[in-house]
């Protein structure tokens, strides 16, 4: 069956690869609880970002590091759903693609949890040891 519609082009084209994209997502929220523990998270960090006025530059790294993670996760997310269509039944290769896009996701997680450490642990200190002292 081809479903492509060849009509569309142009910004109309652009406007509807932007609106797939946001289904993506959505869909990816609904359905991958991983994505919506890693997106609230996030959400934790950047509101710790700003309270403890972490610098410019960390704050940059803070937000490509989260962009990296969910990024993965959504290609990982896709990768198990190719590979739940291209079979159902158990397959070494089957295993292999989906345990590897998992492990991306576990790299670019552990990565980002020592770059929070490295960011947050002095001004975490720093902020307790004001509270104690007051
Ligand atoms: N068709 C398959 N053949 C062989 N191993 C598979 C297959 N599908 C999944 N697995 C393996 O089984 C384990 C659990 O996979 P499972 O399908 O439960 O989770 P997932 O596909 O990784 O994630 P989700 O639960 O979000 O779909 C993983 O190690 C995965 O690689």
């Amino acid at each position: 069956m081809v479903w492509k519609d060849k009509k569309i082009k142009g910004w109309r084209r652009f406007f509807h690869s932007f609106r797939y994209a946001i289904k993506g997502l959505i869909h990816a929220l609904q359905s991958e609880q991983n994505i919506r523990i890693h997106l609230a998270i996030a959400f934790g960090v950047i509101i710790c970002a700003y309270l403890l006025s972490i610098p410019f530059v960390q704050k940059l790294i803070l937000f490509l590091t989260i962009g990296m993670v969910i990024a993965l996760e959504l290609m990982n997310t896709a990768v198990e759903r190719i590979v739940n269509l291209v079979t159902e039944d158990y397959h070494p290769l089957a295993k292999q693609a989906k345990d590897v896009a998992a492990a991306a996701v576990l790299i670019a997680s552990i990565m980002a949890v020592i770059i929070g450490v490295l960011i947050f642990y002095k001004p975490l200190i720093a902020y307790f040891v004001e509270v104690v002292t007051k």
